[in-house]
């Protein structure tokens, strides 16, 4: 099994350059079966989950042709509505087929994903609204089996805000007979990039970034192409990695405005941020890090998916910094590995009580998700020694080359055979 060993070499220094975000791709590649024209996506990242995502394409019938980042699918001779657990299992975002086979197809199988590491995650709003706009649903022997001559739009409130469930809903609704309205929608800026490709392909969709869509049901979709928005979390790790080394680094190809609530921690936190059109600097250089609060909300809220980042901040920081996690139940998985390498952090129930930890020592740690291994590496970069990351295989769902990208910033990281 790979693993990182990653040694201190002062400040982060350089330019980067962002790729395609994960959770934009992933659902854009699955709307893709609802085309019956061949679609191209360009900045589609080259991640393990995206290599997930074209082998269920291919299993469903889908030609997937890969040039670079680009990406080509034809969806014209789907066959097969399977999705099965060995490639479920492996990520929870296969989910994302089941909204797209059911609503072309009338029918889809699709393996529950079950939880991971960071909480339970169940599907039942995916399901539930499934159900309400006519789909026949059974969950048996850990299968989701689906069915509907035509699904028909519906009015739809969301009990809790959910990002696939929301995409899961909206893709389903826009082959569905008549208008469905989606209400307490997820307003992340993947949905937005969702909508914006399905209407390039022939959807009515408006309201996206929103808590309200509305769905105006079309009877097919053509081709397209779309490039896929700049991952936001791949930004605001490479900042968090530049602050607590006091490093000055530009992300290149970033998107600043789906970034704010993060860009203003940073700034709190002591960093002179500046952006342009599609680029972000945060200069530490002479500046004092300083902890920050922060609470995990839905979008345009800070960002579950940086919370492990800004714990590692937080130990960095002079001061005490609380970081609550409002969306997983058990998003904490990094602190006891955090602490084995000194830092000082105190659990509360969903709190993180993070206190400045100033002599981190490297150790050996254990990845235990996508964004908690990011945090170990983060950490790897001002620990006194060399640390080693294992099961890196979870960093590699979401980072494309991010040992290069480290490298290039001046970081000593380096990949081997465990
Ligand atoms: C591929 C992708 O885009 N993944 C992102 C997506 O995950 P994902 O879409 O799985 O996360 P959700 O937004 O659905 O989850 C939010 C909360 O709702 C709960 N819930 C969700 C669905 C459901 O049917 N029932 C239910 O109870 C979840 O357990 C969780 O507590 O949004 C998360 C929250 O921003 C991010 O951390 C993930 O990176
Ligand atoms: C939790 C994440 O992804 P997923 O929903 O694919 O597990 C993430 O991107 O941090």
């Amino acid at each position: 099994m790979q693993q990182f060993l990653v040694t201190a070499n002062g400040p982060l220094q350089g330019e980067v350059i962002i790729s395609g975000a994960k959770n934009a791709a992933l659902p854009i590649l699955f709307a893709s079966l609802l085309a019956e024209q061949p679609t191209i996506i360009s900045n589609v990242p080259k991640l393990k989950d995206i290599e997930t995502t074209f082998k269920l394409l291919q299993l469903f019938g889908a030609e997937v042709e890969c040039t670079g980042n680009t990406v080509r699918v034809d969806a014209s001779k789907i066959n097969n509505q399977f999705a099965p657990y060995e490639l479920v299992k492996t990520m929870r975002a296969s989910i994302l087929a089941l909204g797209p086979l059911l609503s072309r197809f009338g029918q889809a199988e699709v393996s529950l994903p079950g939880g991971c590491a960071i909480g339970a995650r169940p599907v039942n709003l995916h399901i539930d609204g499934l159900r309400k706009m006519g789909a026949e649903i059974t969950v048996e022997n850990g299968y989701i089996k689906a069915s509907a001559k035509r699904l028909k739009g519906a009015h739809l409130v969301m009990d809790m805000v959910s990002v696939t469930g929301t995409e899961n809903l909206m893709m389903a609704a826009t082959l569905a007979e008549g208008k469905t309205v989606i209400e307490n929608a997820a307003r992340e800026p993947e949905i937005v990039d969702l909508a914006v490709y399905l209407n390039t392909l022939g959807a009515k969709i408006s309201g996206a970034g929103t808590d309200t869509l509305v769905i105006e049901g079309v009877t097919a979709l053509h081709g397209g192409e779309h490039r896929v928005l700049p991952d936001r979390i791949e930004t605001g790790t490479f900042l968090v990695a530049a602050a607590v080394t006091g490093g000055d680094i530009t992300c290149k190809f970033a998107a600043p405005t789906d970034l704010e609530a993060v860009l203003e921690k940073l700034r709190e936190a002591g960093a002179e941020i500046s952006t342009g059109e599609d680029w972000i600097r945060l200069n530490m250089t002479g500046r004092q890090l300083k902890s920050v609060d922060v609470k995990t909300v839905p979008h345009p809220g800070f960002p579950t998916d940086m919370q492990a980042q800004f714990t590692v901040l937080n130990v960095v920081a002079e001061g005490v910094g609380v970081v609550t996690e409002t969306i997983f139940e058990n998003r904490f998985m990094h602190v006891p590995e955090l602490q084995r390498m000194g830092a000082k952090i105190r659990l509360e129930g969903n709190t993180a009580v993070c206190q400045y930890s100033p002599s981190l020592n490297a150790a050996q740690v254990m990845a235990t998700d996508l964004r908690a291994s990011a945090s170990l590496v983060i950490a790897g970069l001002v620990a006194k020694g060399t640390t080693v990351v294992d099961r890196i295989y979870h960093i590699d769902r979401g980072y494309e080359h991010i040992e290069h990208k480290l490298q290039a910033l001046g970081a000593h990281i380096q990949r081997i055979d465990g």
